[in-house]
């Protein structure tokens, strides 16, 4: 059994990959992600389509226009991107439920495809918490922890007009946890 895809957003530094990493090593044939398009050049040992779809830079910006792209996004020179068939691919050729963790323009552009997604929002327990764990996990210059707070900010207020099918707080861990997949396998997987 396949389940529907699951669209996972909130605020840098929710926890979000935390609880994904807790949820694969749970489940590890259960659920994928989808596999992206970029522009940049493999490395050694990386298969096209497996890795990444290996694109050339002609290829991405036709894709963009004909809208074939749920977020895409420019990283030093290279193009990234995640495609609505990648995201179908997941179900249809790996057979598994796929996972999107994506921000909240993500999210609004899922909505407009026919992917029939479920929408989790994963929140932090406060502002002033988030700040707490982006500092201690010292990933942060003063520079991006400013505009992380900004970003989540916008995000929880996204949330608050009902933008997701669930909102979980995760302030303890475990009880996110659980509740988390309370509402994964409230659906067949
Ligand atoms: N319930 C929790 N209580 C305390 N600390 C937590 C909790 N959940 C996660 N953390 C810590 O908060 C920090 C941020 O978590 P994580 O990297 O999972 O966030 P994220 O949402 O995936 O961020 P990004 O979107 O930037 O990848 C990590 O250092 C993590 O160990």
């Amino acid at each position: 059994m396949v389940g529907r895809p699951i669209v996972i957003s909130g605020p840098s530094g929710t926890g979000k990959s935390t609880l994904l990493k807790k949820l694969f090593a749970e489940f590890p044939d259960k659920f994928g992600f989808s596999v992206s398009h970029t522009t940049r050049k493999p490395r050694p040992g990386e298969k096209d389509g497996v890795d990444y779809h290996f694109t050339t830079v002609e290829g991405f910006r036709k894709m963009i226009e004909e809208n074939k792209f749920i977020e895409w996004a420019q990283f030093s020179g290279n193009y990234y991107g995640t495609s609505v068939k990648a995201v179908q691919d997941v179900a249809d050729v790996m057979k598994r439920t796929c996972i999107l963790d994506i921000d909240m323009q993500g999210v609004k552009s899922v909505k407009k495809t026919n992917l029939g997604a479920r929408f989790l929002f994963i929140s932090p327990p406060s502002i002033e918490e988030l700040k707490k764990r982006l500092e201690s996990r010292g990933t942060e210059t003063p520079e991006s922890l400013a505009k992380r707070l900004a970003a989540a900010s916008a995000e929880m207020e996204y949330a608050r007009a009902g933008g997701h099918d669930k909102i979980i707080v995760n302030d303890d861990l475990e009880t996110a946890y659980s509740e988390l997949k309370e509402f994964i396998f409230a659906e067949p997987i």
